[in-house]
């Protein structure tokens, strides 16, 4: 035993003595383990080393005494002694199943002695749950969520000594009331909020926090602290499937038991009309709003609702034209590493995750192109500067509202000259590059060559974002801190489209195992959109395969997917598609969504690869 584990014992120490696994042992913690080795000497060479286990892997420790242990199993036990049980895990793969360890004293002092002396150490680890806000949604899913809180959550965290209020939904949007009904002081008695249900419970609980949050002062500091964790018991729980690699509620509890903490990237959508939603995994148009849209009227049939409306929704498989603006980022990720527990990328400190929510909840903040250079032959769009080097944005921030107030006004003819000549020169540095491999890429396909070149022929004569919607543009409010910043480029797309996604998270279901995009993070600030032209049913199955087996299949002549932070969309199809954010419907001829990083907080930490 290291000194310092000795000081905290004081001077009198527990006995020692025990029996594992039938045998006559000795118990000691030794700096940041339990450890029980043999009392009886082993072959040389032999360690005797019985068990150790990672006082941070401990999920609860319980006794049960000699009369207690007498009534239950007696395997593995040498006397009628009192018994303690260490509650930890074994690994199997990213799925964790819980494991107890029976120990047996020779007599109860010592067994309870031991027991709260492990107990101690889980206190004073800090991340540890205490006292936790539960949520169960009893009509996810295939309406297990009641069973699953009875019968595998509840019991896990009572080993944990975790205390609970747990509350069940009686409707949609219950969640968000009670969060926003709770008095501060009941708020800050938790350490974490539990969704027992779906994506869309959780995201009514993540729109709860974000209220409370918007609220400022000591709502805000506890809001932005507090963890949530999803337990999986909906449809689909990508939001869980994604941080923690499996669809597992056993495995979801035992991340929130252990304290586990990752911060999660959130996408805000907003519509011009001013509903805002918030996602953590993927907001979808074309073939899987309308997948959604389907399935929500065959809501009685549980988790196949969504095979039988995506069988009817490919066989009725349409495109839908849509003009498309999104923001890349300044600098695009060296490498396409898979995110994991311990990830490099997502532990870099978090910018300004505080002020982007406050301007996004008390008001419409919705980034839009800066004074955007005019592509005549191109998709590039990029900041214009002045001769100062200042952006229009910089220069003249919007300041109206969704309900109205001061707005900037259209390009004048000398601005839009500007711009051109701001496209032409990055054109000529780099940017065409891009569209001639584009191009060349398509040229394989004939029949998408055919229409790449109409797309390329409706953006040459209708690319200008202020021009089609200056309307929608001008109408939003403009945070400076969302503004076309040095190095950032809008860019504009046009064209048919099958399906679009932009993916937040690497979003993993059972439909899709290493997630829609494999390489997306948890928390790195980034988005990925996915445009899948227009193309036929046969390679629209391809692709739908492809997500199935490995993610989306960038090789693909009809699949772009791009890095970006920021992204607008204009339907150009009336009455064309729905939007899927994370499992809730949205509908608007234009919507606008941006990344807010490490918005929020989780328990989990990412697969453990
Ligand atoms: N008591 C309730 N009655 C009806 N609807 C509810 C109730 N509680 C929550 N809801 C709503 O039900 C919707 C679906 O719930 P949830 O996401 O938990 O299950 P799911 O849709 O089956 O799963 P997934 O979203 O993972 O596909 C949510 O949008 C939520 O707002």
């Amino acid at each position: 035993m290291d000194e310092t584990t000795m000081l905290c014992l004081g001077p009198s120490l527990p006995n020692s003595e025990c029996h594992y696994g039938g045998k006559r042992s000795r118990i000691e913690v030794d700096g940041d383990s339990v450890n029980i080795s043999s009392a009886t000497a082993c072959p040389r060479g032999r360690s005797n080393s019985a068990l150790q286990v990672l006082i941070r892997e401990v999920t609860g420790v319980s006794m049960r005494s000699a009369l207690q242990s007498s009534a239950a199993s007696t395997c593995c036990r040498h006397h009628d002694g009192p018994l303690m049980f260490i509650h930890t895990f074994r690994r199997k793969k990213f799925d964790w199943v819980p494991v107890d360890h029976p120990i047996e004293f020779m007599d109860e002092v010592s067994a309870r002695q031991w027991t709260d002396l492990i107990q101690s150490l889980l206190y004073d680890l800090p991340e540890r749950p205490l006292h936790l806000f539960v949520v169960i949604n009893p009509f996810g899913g295939r309406q297990k969520a009641d069973s699953v809180w009875q019968d595998v959550v509840k019991p896990i965290f009572e080993r944990a000594n975790i205390t609970s209020d747990a509350f069940r939904t009686g409707y949609r949007d219950h969640a968000v009331e009670l969060l926003q009904q709770m008095p501060l002081e009941q708020f800050q008695g938790y350490s974490g909020i539990v969704a027992i249900g779906g994506d869309g419970l959780f995201q009514e609980c993540l729109r709860g926090l974000l209220a409370l949050r918007s609220r400022g002062g000591a709502w805000q500091r506890k809001a932005a602290a507090i963890r949530i964790a999803q337990v999986p018991a909906g449809s689909t729980d990508a939001v869980a499937c994604t941080i923690n690699g499996c669809r597992s509620a056993v495995t979801a509890a035992l991340h929130v038991v252990l304290g586990d903490r990752a911060k999660l990237d959130v996408l805000e959508v907003r519509t011009q009309e001013g509903q805002c939603r918030y996602a953590c995994s993927t907001a979808s148009y074309g073939f899987i709003g309308d997948v959604l849209g389907a399935s929500e009227r065959l809501r009685w049939m549980g988790p196949a609702r969504y095979d039988i409306s995506g069988m009817m929704t490919f066989v009725n498989l349409r495109s839908y034209a849509v003009r498309l603006w999104y923001k890349s980022p300044v600098e695009p990720h060296p490498s396409r590493s898979v995110c994991c527990s311990d990830c490099p990328l997502c532990s870099e400190p978090t910018s300004n995750a505080f002020d982007a929510v406050d301007a996004s909840i008390s008001g419409v903040c919705v980034p839009r192109p800066s004074v955007a250079a005019v592509a005549k032959d191109s998709t590039v769009f990029t900041a214009a500067t002045n001769s100062d080097g200042v952006s229009e944005d910089d220069r003249h921030p919007m300041v109206g509202t969704i309900d109205g107030g001061p707005q900037r006004g259209p390009l004048s003819e000398h601005q839009s000259s500007q711009c051109h000549r701001a496209f032409h020169m990055r054109g000529a540095s780099g940017f065409g590059e891009q569209m001639i491999s584009g191009s060349l890429r398509h040229h394989h396909d004939g029949l998408l060559i055919r229409k790449f070149e109409k797309e390329q022929e409706i953006r040459s004569h209708d690319c200008n974002p202020m021009s089609a919607s200056d309307s929608w543009f001008g109408n939003v409010h403009l945070k400076d801190s969302v503004c076309v910043g040095e190095g950032e480029h809008w860019h504009c797309w046009e064209g048919e489209v099958s399906s679009l996604m932009i993916v937040v998270t690497p979003t993993r279901s059972d439909k899709s195992k290493h997630g829609i995009v494999p390489h997306a993070h948890l928390s790195d600030g980034r988005l990925h959109l996915v445009i899948v032209r227009r193309c036929t049913r046969w390679q629209f199955l391809r692709f739908l395969l492809s997500l199935a087996q490995g993610g989306v299949d960038e090789s693909f002549s009809f699949v772009d997917v791009k890095e970006v932070v920021a992204w607008r969309c204009e339907e150009l199809t009336p009455q064309g598609s729905v939007w899927n954010v994370d499992g809730e419907l949205m509908r608007s001829q234009y919507m606008s969504a941006r990344c807010h990083h490490g918005l929020i907080n989780v328990f989990g930490r990412g697969p453990e690869l």
